[in-house]
Order: structure tokens, then sequence, then C-alpha cells
């Protein structure tokens, strides 16, 4: 039957060693059994090393491949990556409130690994009011937390404190993701839309090919959400996706080198679920 197939949507930028950003997301959702649409909003020329150098994409041509893909494809969940600017948040806030997309997980991109600013000083407010309140879930990192809520986070408690701060501000599920630092154990927090709250707790595997890791683990929850689990489950599973394709990693380029995201999920992968710590 026409269009019975998964479908999700990644709104993001290219990165031409692909490892992160659009590519990421079209090769997780894969991964998971989902079909891909892609919508490109600004391209980079990057390399495990860093990014060398940034274009935007007219919000004309932005607005017209979102509408595109409306009028034709079937999309239960989309999710934003590196937006880049306040014209480019606007534009897509402006479409997501257009077209019904079904979930929306917005991964606030604002650092790339190697430094490189990702997005503007001057969208953060733009993010922040537009789209936070649209988002079913939003998934920053431990930096862009403390951005978003305007808090130093430095323990676990503060994780906790910057989460409910970031479900005030809009968003209805909250992952706040812990591969920032280098303690032995990785921590992500997840607060749900129903006030539930769950830590999940694996190993940090000791390498600096971590590029993308992000994009990867908001990816593959969207596709998750897609397949139609609850976002408990789409958390944990997306969450093991992640950590198996950091753990059997692959040997691409001379600095933060990309995940292997053909890796095949297994026990060791499965973080442990922990109420509180
Ligand atoms: N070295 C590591 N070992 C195990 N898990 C990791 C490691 N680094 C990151 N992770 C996991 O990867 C996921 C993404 O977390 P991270 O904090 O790296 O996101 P990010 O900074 O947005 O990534 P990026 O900017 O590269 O896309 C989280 O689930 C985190 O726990
Ligand atoms: C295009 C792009 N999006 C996201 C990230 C963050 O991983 C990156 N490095 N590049």
């Amino acid at each position: 039957m026409i269009n019975d197939t998964p479908q999700a949507l990644t709104i993001a930028g290219t990165d031409s060693s692909g490892g992160a950003g659009i590519s990421a997301d079209l090769k997780t959702f894969m991964a998971q059994g989902v079909y891909g649409g892609n919508v490109i909003v600004s391209v980079t020329a990057q390399n495990t090393r860093g990014v060398q150098q940034v274009q935007m994409i007219p919000p004309a041509i932005i607005t017209q491949q979102i509408q595109s893909i409306a009028d034709d494809l079937s999309i239960s969940a989309v999710k934003t990556g590196m937006l880049g600017d306040a014209q480019t948040v606007n534009t897509v806030a402006k479409a997501l409130q257009t077209y019904d997309f079904g979930s929306y997980i917005l991964d606030p991109v604002m650092v790339a690994k190697g430094g490189a600013k990702l997005l503007r000083d001057e969208a953060i407010l733009a993010l922040k009011t537009q789209l936070l309140p649209l988002a079913t879930m939003v998934t920053p990192n431990m930096p862009e937390a403390e951005v978003l809520t305007e808090m130093t986070i430095q323990t676990h408690e503060d994780v906790k404190i910057a989460a409910y701060k970031l479900q005030l501000l809009g968003a209805k599920n909250v992952l706040l993701k812990g591969g920032h630092g280098s303690e032995i154990a990785v921590y992500d927090f997840a607060l749900l839309a129903d006030g539930s709250h769950f830590w999940l707790k694996s190993q940090r595997v000791d390498t600096e090919r971590t590029h993308g890791t992000g994009d990867t683990l908001s990816a593959a929850i969207t596709a998750q959400l897609t397949l139609g689990l609850d976002m408990k489950t789409a958390i944990i599973k997306g969450k093991a996706y992640v950590d198996a394709t950091i753990r059997d990693g692959i040997q691409v380029g001379h600095g933060h080198g990309p995940l292997n995201h053909l890796a095949v999920i297994t026990k060791e992968n499965q973080p442990e679920v922990i109420n509180d710590i």
C-alpha cells in the first residue's frame, strides 16, 4: 500500500566527512528499519579535525523542501539538528506549525566536537521561544542544557533541575546527554511528559571516535518513535544503538572519527536503567 513504510524526517546540516548531521541521521534511520527524508538547511565543509566552512541555505528553498515532503511522504516523526541562525530557526518553526509530521525531536546542536560554533548566539532566543514549545522531546548535551537553562550543571541534582527547567520552557520530554566529561561511567537523564524520570548508565568507551554521537542518539530515538514505540522504550533502544556504534568503532580520519552505524546491538550495549542516583 502507498506510504505503508515507516518514514521519518531530518531537518539539519550536511557534514562532508559523513559522520554527523544529515549523514548520521539517514544512516541511523536506515539501520533502525526506517525510511528517511532530509531537508538541508546548511552545508558544512567539515572533517574529523573540525569545521572549515559553513554555507547557510536560503529560507525559500528550506520551506519548499519541507512542503515537497509534506505533499508526498507520510512522516511519523521529525528531528531537527544544526539550524545555524535565527532566520533558519524561524523558517523551520513556521513549517513545523504548518505541517503535522508527528513527534518532534529537537536536538539543539550548538557546537561541533572540534569546538566550531554551529548555532549563532542570536539564534538561541529564537530556538528557546519558538522551537522548545513545539518539541515532543529536546535532547541537549550538558553544555547546551547550560545555555538553554542559563544555569551551571555540576552535580546529578543540577542535571535534574535543568531538565525540569527545560520542561517548563515547553519541551514535553527531556533527555540530557551525559557524554561530555571523563568519568568511568556515562549517565544520561530522562524526564518524561508524565513527570517520571530515570537515568541510563553505561560504561564510557575510551575513544576519540565520537563524531556525531548526539545526532545518532536523537535520530535513533526518532526512528523508534516512528516505529510506534513508547517514549521510554524508544530512549532505551536509541541509547543501546548509539552505544553499539561507539563500542564497535571504525577507523576513519585523523581526529574525532565517525561511528559505526552498521554495528549490531548486543547485550553489552544495554544501558542500566536507574531510578535515582
Ligand atoms: N565515550 C563514550 N562512551 C560511551 N558513551 C558515550 C561516549 N560519548 C558519548 N556517549 C553517549 O553518546 C550519546 C551522545 O552524548 P554526547 O553528550 O556525546 O552528545 P553530543 O555532545 O550532542 O554529541 P555530538 O555533538 O558529537 O553529536 C549519549 O548517550 C552519551 O552517553
Ligand atoms: C552538520 C553537523 N550537524 C551536527 C553536528 C554535531 O555533531 C556536526 N558536527 N555537524
